[in-house]
């Protein structure tokens, strides 16, 4: 195991290094990078993602390009246009209602991005689940024309609300988080698009058997990993039967560095699906003492092993 620790070029879900765990195995590369705040049941379904990199590998792509959003975090207008222009992205994802920032920062963050895509250009928002349900109707109204609006509210009831009393299409991302959650969210008529991560859902397999007890289409996005993480998603992207969206997959530019030769950034807005070799040069940049990532991944292979021998199926 190979522990890995890349600044982050701005500061994302208050993160600024990204840190993780490589693995190797007879399939290839497999990441193991849970965010700090999350405990062993939580990071169980992480590590079974890595384990299937390493191990298994993943089902046969459909395609050989992923259309990806560009990820524009929360910063001033400025910043966001620039990201925006420099990214040749046609569809952008923009950050929201960030703790400390004003109603006014996300209107002229919005703008600002709407101005640098230009004509054809496509805009979402991802609030994090922030907002109450009239702030998110009255921001979603204010922001203008967007192809979606990810999590604006944090519990199901209030999604299904906004997704009454607006036209915006809403996708669900932190309420689809165990296999169970996708039909409840159907079952509420609380969106109309699910963001599915490879990491937290366990793996590729996992992740296309949520999709395909959904029944929405789903919008594949990162936990904005190495090259290594990334590659699952493309897996992902690149298995599922219908793709509608641009993915979020773009994140390699959120990082100051990565650990393989040619990383899969987006090229004229998107990603070549293949899988990379970590190379040792530049994960020697970003390696660090192990600082308790082995003992995290023993803990989550013991819930997994309990899991297993308890239900008889992956998770
Ligand atoms: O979807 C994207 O553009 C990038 C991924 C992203 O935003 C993200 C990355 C890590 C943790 C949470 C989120 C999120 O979508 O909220
Ligand atoms: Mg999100």
């Amino acid at each position: 195991m190979r522990v890995f620790a890349i600044p982050m070029r701005t500061r994302f879900r208050g993160v600024t290094r990204r840190e993780g765990a490589l693995v190797r195995g007879s399939a290839g590369w497999g990441e193991f990078s849970p965010f700090p705040e999350y405990g062993p049941a939580e990071c169980a379904r992480w590590l079974a993602a890595a384990c299937e990199a390493a191990d298994e590998g993943w089902p046969e792509p459909l395609r050989t390009r992923i259309p990806v959003n560009v990820t524009v975090p929360a910063v001033g207008a400025d910043a966001a246009h620039a990201i925006t222009r420099g990214s040749g992205c046609r569809t952008a994802k923009v950050k929201v209602a960030e703790p400390g920032q004003d109603e006014a920062d996300d209107i002229a963050r919005v703008e600002a991005v709407r101005d640098a895509l230009g004509p054809g250009g496509r805009v979402r928002v991802d609030a994090n689940g922030a907002w109450d349900p009239d702030t998110a109707v009255r921001m979603i109204t204010a922001l203008g024309e967007l192809e979606y609006a990810e999590q604006p509210c944090a519990t199901l009831e209030e999604l299904a609300e906004v997704r009454r009393r607006v036209d915006t299409p809403i996708a669900a991302d932190e309420s689809i988080r165990r296999a169970e959650d996708p039909l409840r969210v159907r079952a509420a008529d609380a969106a109309d698009i699910v963001v599915l991560k490879v990491q937290p859902l366990g793996g590729v397999r996992a992740a296309l058997a949520v999709a395909e007890a959904c029944g929405l289409p789903v919008v594949v996005s990162s936990a904005v990993e190495t090259s290594v993480g990334l590659a699952a998603g493309l897996a992902l992207a690149a298995a599922l039967p219908e793709l509608p969206y641009a993915c979020g997959l773009g994140t390699l530019s959120l990082l100051e560095g990565d650990v393989v030769r040619e990383p899969l950034a987006a090229v004229d807005g998107a990603i070549e699906v293949r899988r990379p070799e970590v190379d040792e040069d530049s994960l020697g940049r970003y390696e660090v003492e192990d600082d308790g990532w082995l003992r995290r991944a023993a803990e989550a292979r013991s819930v997994l092993d309990a899991r297993r021998a308890e239900r008889g199926v992956v998770l």
